[in-house]
């Protein structure tokens, strides 16, 4: 069998090829024959037993509740649909991949290089969490990617925007059997794991915290054991520091990172501008002198 003869038929879309896949799906390049236009297509496989048609209507109706969200660093959703054994939607191609990928290839990003991208998240969050009144709930650097601006330069912006949203509410329902909690135990704060209701704005401040950190340093910032329950983890562990993960990090970033990081919900950063406020005023990024320990 040849690669186009395994890709899914879908209607008004011709696919070319498989961009990458994660837990709930496949991410294929499409392009329109009609226009030209060239998109991303995520695929989410219908399971079997099919769910009921209220929980389909439920995942849909949260996804295009965030397609209305239009940010420049946010990942537009142009359109959704179903077939008999998938649905998908269509979205904004970003040609860079995600951080994840970037750094599964090159490994850790430099800190100059990776900053500015997370300030382009933190803006988009504070968009979605106040115009939007959407909190993401699964940030991870696999949901960021990286595209080129109209001056060539890089470009971060955030997938997946009600999809964790749509995925528990229709989980109950049917539609997903990953269990009580949907997302990536590795990036979330344990206060969310504690309580998986628990989408307040601070449980996507910590997961981009987590994030800069796994872009800056190539680790989570809890170690995960093979063989150990994930999510117990997340409710026994601390973040180890980030300036022990052997990647030299300027002071003031890792002191930032690791006050981000904590478990206590008193102590989190309450919102994505309180972070970006002191991530774009480290000592360190005005000098741009602190590099090494
Ligand atoms: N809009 C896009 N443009 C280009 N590549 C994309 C796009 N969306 C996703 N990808 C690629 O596909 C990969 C898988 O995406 P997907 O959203 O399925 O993964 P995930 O977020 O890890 O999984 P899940 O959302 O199921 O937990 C990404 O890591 C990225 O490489």
């Amino acid at each position: 069998m040849d690669e186009e003869s395994r890709l899914p038929d879908i209607p008004g879309w011709v696919l070319r090829k498989e961009l990458g896949r994660g837990g709930m799906g496949v991410v294929y390049e499409a392009v329109e024959p009609t226009t030209g236009r060239r998109r991303a297509l995520k695929a989410v496989h219908i399971p079997v037993p099919a769910p009921s048609p209220d929980a389909t209507a439920l995942f849909e109706r949260e996804i295009r509740m965030c397609g209305r969200l239009r940010h420049p660093h946010i990942v537009r959703v142009d359109d959704i649909g179903r077939t008999s054994s998938l649905s998908y939607f269509v979205m904004e191609l970003c040609d860079g991949g995600s951080l994840m990928d970037r750094v599964a290839a090159d490994g850790p990003m430099p800190v100059e290089e990776a900053v500015p991208l997370f300030l382009q998240v933190l803006d988009a969050l504070t968009y979605a969490h106040t115009w939007g009144a959407t909190v993401h709930r699964d940030i991870k650097p696999q949901n960021i990617l990286l595209t080129r601006g109209p001056d060539g330069g890089p470009v971060a912006k955030v997938a997946d925007f009600g999809l964790a949203k749509a995925y528990q509410a229709a989980g109950t329902s049917g539609l997903t059997q990953t269990g009580a909690v949907a997302g990536t135990p590795a990036f979330m704060p344990r206060v969310q794991v504690v309580n998986y209701k628990y989408a307040k704005p601070p449980v996507d401040v910590w997961s981009a915290a987590a994030s800069l950190y796994f872009v800056v340093t190539g680790h989570t910032p809890r170690d995960f054991t093979p063989g150990r329950n994930p999510w117990l983890t997340v409710t026994t562990a601390l973040a180890i520091p980030a300036r022990d993960r052997g990647v030299p990090l300027p002071e003031d970033l890792g002191a930032l990172l690791d006050r981000a990081l904590t478990d206590e919900p008193d102590g989190m950063f309450s919102t994505a501008e309180q972070l970006a406020v002191e991530l774009r005023d480290l000592p360190a990024r005005k000098s741009r002198s602190g590099h090494a320990r």
